[in-house]
């Protein structure tokens, strides 16, 4: 899931765009990139990281601009970890646009094919990403005919990208020398969210995937973009939105709140923090009808996202909550990181048992969600070396059985433990003496209710396989699988194996 952030002020906003991108890291981890305008001359900086790796001083300083996007990758197409295909992408026809995704688009073959062949243009990298920015570009070019450009014309083109286009997508883009984009896919699967800032010289807007990128930048949230709209800013601050799709609905994906945004973001309404207590009292319930003894002496979270659930969950079981496990501030989320050797071996680097609590108890330990398992076998583990008497696992999310395939790098049936294993089986695959899932109407219910009965759909492929766009079938879902395991698909690019449009100009003016 990736973090996108995009920024129309009246200071230069290198800044403040770092600072946003580091709000919103904990959606990824891979690669970081911000490009700023000033007018027609863009200017880039990306590169594979963490956002303080990835930007040092000098690279700040030649981000110069009152404009300007900034993005942090998860990878979910194209190659496991590529220089090449970090974002912001960019394409020079017409007027320059660089462009930053969060999502996964479902047809970018189709896509990637038809450019080819009908639309006449080079997509370099395996991204979806570049394809969407090529798709972009190419309705936009289709509509202007010089060197000028209105809203209709912006909206137009993104009516038309929303026709062609099928997937999620939450999008900021830049128009060189006119003005910054942003839009939201028609089911507004990903997060987007509007902000504003009042100054002496007009009104500063920034669009971002979480709310929280407001709150640290100083800025007041305005609203949600609705699913299918579109807001166009212009340099000079001028501020316009148009629906863009003739049928939206908002059906969001359940696993931001279960997993992904940061509990101090709201979401279309949804307070992150409070879904996950919701998610907490739920599955208090359903703990107290699969062990009805109780014979739990402490709760324990596996930190970090399962916190605010695991306390809910204790306090409404009227049980001790203790935290039983020394984070590493300086590992990041493993789930998320590329690679299950990278994955396996964080876990244990990132989280430590505290043996006193579990010397001689019964524990019930609480994660957000178990995917491929890789936390949770290395953490019973580490809790019976401690000297636990009994592991309980619960999971404040149902079992994930089926591929993600709108953003969330879960694409092979085989690597999700739950797939094809009873309860009792899972149990035993990770070690623990009994494991209690959240019921699927549960968790949309604890979501619901936080929305204060707003919105009762919800994106909840991995847990059902109803995917809401219509377009997965189960041969889509075995080219994907076949994709991933094909030795190739997992190679990491070495930086200089596909040619990089952008990085060979990373430092310097685009244009
Ligand atoms: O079953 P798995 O494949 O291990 O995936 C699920 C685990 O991964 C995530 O933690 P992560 O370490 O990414 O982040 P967190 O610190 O926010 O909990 C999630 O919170 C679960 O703990
Ligand atoms: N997680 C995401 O949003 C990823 C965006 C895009 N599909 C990529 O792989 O770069
Ligand atoms: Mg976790």
């Amino acid at each position: 899931m990736c973090g996108i952030l995009g920024v129309v002020a009246k200071t230069p906003v290198n800044q403040m765009l770092y600072d946003g991108l580091l709000v919103l890291q904990h959606r990824g981890q891979d690669a970081a990139g911000i490009v700023t305008a000033e007018q027609q001359v863009l200017h880039m900086h990306k590169g594979q990281g963490l956002v303080r790796d990835v930007f040092r001083t000098r690279n700040m300083r030649s981000l110069m601009g009152n404009v300007g996007i900034g993005h942090v990758r998860y990878p979910t197409a194209g190659s496991a970890s590529s220089l090449a295909e970090a974002q912001p992408f960019y394409v020079n026809s017409p007027f320059g646009i660089v462009l930053a995704h969060n999502g996964n688009l479902t047809n970018d073959k189709q896509l990637k094919e038809d450019m080819y062949r009908t639309d006449l243009r080079h997509i370099n990298t395996n991204s979806d990403s570049e394809a969407l920015c090529n798709v972009f570009a190419h309705e936009l070019s289709r509509r202007v005919s010089g060197p000028q450009l209105d809203a209709k014309t912006v909206f137009d083109a993104i009516t038309a990208v929303h026709s062609r286009v099928k997937g999620a997508y939450a999008v900021v883009a830049i128009i060189a020398g006119f003005g910054m984009v942003a839009f939201r896919d028609p089911h507004g699967i990903r997060p987007l969210s509007l902000g504003e800032h009042d100054t002496a010289e007009g009104k500063e807007y920034a669009v971002a995937s979480e709310s929280v990128v407001h709150d640290v930048l100083g800025f007041k949230f305005v609203r949600d973009i609705a699913p299918g709209e579109a807001v166009y800013i212009t340099f000079e601050g001028e501020f316009f939105s148009q629906q863009c799709h003739p049928s939206p609905t908002l059906i969001p994906c359940i696993f931001e709140h279960v997993y992904f945004a940061r509990p101090d973001t709201v979401i279309d309404g949804i307070s992150v923090h409070e879904a996950r207590l919701k998610m907490g009292e739920q599955l208090a319930e359903k703990v107290r009808k699969q062990v009805p003894a109780l014979d739990i002496d402490v709760v324990i979270p596996i930190p970090d996202t399962s916190r605010d659930s695991a306390l809910q969950l204790a306090d409404a079981l009227g049980l001790p909550y203790r935290e039983g496990f020394m984070k590493n501030r300086y590992i990041g989320r493993t789930f998320i990181m590329p690679g299950q050797a990278s994955r396996k071996k964080s876990v244990r680097q990132k989280l430590n048992p505290i043996a006193v609590e579990f010397r001689g108890k019964n524990v019930m330990l609480v994660d957000d969600s178990i995917v491929r398992g890789t936390t949770s076998k290395e953490i019973v583990q580490m809790v019976r070396d401690s000297g636990a008497k009994k592991v309980y696992l619960a999971s404040a999310a149902p079992p994930v059985k089926f591929p993600h395939v709108y953003g969330i790098d879960m694409p092979t049936r085989n690597e999700l433990i739950a797939t094809g294993r009873t309860d009792a089986q899972i149990a035993a695959e990770i070690g623990a003496d009994g494991i209690i899932y959240q019921d699927l109407s549960a968790l949309i219910q604890a979501c619901s209710d936080a929305s204060g009965g707003k919105i009762t759909e919800f994106e909840t492929s991995c847990f059902d396989g109803h995917y809401i766009t219509g377009d997965i079938t189960d041969a889509y879902l075995d080219e994907l699988e076949a994709k991933r395991l094909s030795p190739l698909s997992n190679k990491t690019n070495e930086a200089g194996t596909v040619i990089d449009l952008n990085i060979g100009v990373a430092e310097q003016n685009l244009i």
